[in-house]
């Protein structure tokens, strides 16, 4: 059955960091506070990319979820992601984020191996089965090179307890083939750069970067997309365009870190956590141009 109560608009949470590459908990409850209170999102998409976390050991993972949980209450959903080709560490993630109250969990594709879909299934079988939560699979071929395909989803979410996808590709035809034939499945779009056609394409919600700090535009679009407004929606998709250009130009997640520290008004810099670089100072010049034109 449809959970309609998680669609919506998600920030896939960006979390700052500290030169020894410890969490900046400061910083990230001011970013939580920030993404509900001023960008009025819908919920939290804690654990993903964004948040740099196939970088950080178990433990960190935890202090992430306790943290968001800690700062948002019931006030937004809360979604956990928790994949990794660490299955027993994906279980106890799961578990972990089931018990502080989140009201779903994601799970990459497990990466790095070439591993065949029967494994992948399996992978998600063991999550739903040892965990009492519902799961929304996290598919971003871009980053982990998993495709699935439309009969393969089909056999994923025949799993007890799969609801939905996190949907970061490009692939229009696959969405508007897997929309038609499941739609009590939850669709959450990946790129915030095709937010328009995705709504278009009737997804149920949309997870993202970009809407830590570009919260009201994609709202805008969002809302007029499913009215049925395209044109509108369209011209705010173009200006949001430019936006994520820029950013992605001058580097994604240093550019949204910089933005985001100063509508935060954080004294203290966002870092990056190792192997990412720092950024430059011409980044976070020109990270000061992006926010004064498209943001402040
Ligand atoms: C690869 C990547 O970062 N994708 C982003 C997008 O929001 C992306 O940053 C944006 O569309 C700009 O390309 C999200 O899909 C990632 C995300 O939701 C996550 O943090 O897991």
């Amino acid at each position: 059955m449809l959970r309609e109560d998680l669609k919506g608009l998600y920030s896939a949470l960006l979390v700052p960091y500290n030169e020894d590459g410890s969490v900046n908990e400061e910083g990230l409850r001011k970013i939580i506070r920030h993404v509900i209170d001023k960008m009025e999102l819908d919920g939290l998409y804690v654990g993903g990319s964004t948040g740099e976390n196939f970088l950080l050991d178990k433990e960190t993972k935890k202090q992430i979820f306790d943290i968001a949980k800690d700062e948002t209450g019931d006030a937004v959903k809360l979604i956990a992601q928790v994949g990794s080709p660490n299955v027993y560490e994906a279980i106890e993630l799961g578990q972990y984020a089931t018990e502080l109250g989140y009201d779903a969990i994601s799970a990459v594709t497990p990466f790095y191996y070439k591993f065949s879909f029967k494994e992948v299934k399996q992978y998600y079988k063991d999550i739903t089965d040892a965990v009492d939560n519902d799961l929304i699979v996290y598919s971003i071929p871009v980053l982990t090179g998993v495709e699935i395909g439309l009969d393969d989803f089909g056999e994923l979410f025949e799993l007890d307890r799969v609801v939905g996808v996190k949907f970061t590709a490009a692939d229009f035809f696959l969405l508007e083939r897997l929309r038609k034939k499941f739609p009590e499945h939850l669709i959450f779009s990946g790129f915030d750069e095709m937010l328009l056609p995705a709504v278009v394409n009737k997804v149920d919600g949309a997870i993202g970067s970009t809407y830590n700090a570009n919260g009201p535009r994609s709202k805008q679009i969002f809302e007029l997309a499913k009215e049925g407004k395209i044109e509108e929606a369209l011209e705010i998709q173009n200006v949001t365009n430019d936006f994520i250009s820029a950013v992605l130009e001058n580097g994604l997640y240093p550019t949204l870190k910089y933005i985001l520290q100063q509508e935060t008004g954080s004294e203290e810099r966002f870092y990056a956590r190792k192997p990412m670089a720092q950024s430059t100072d011409a980044q976070l010049e020109r990270a000061q141009e992006i926010y004064e034109k498209y943001i402040k």
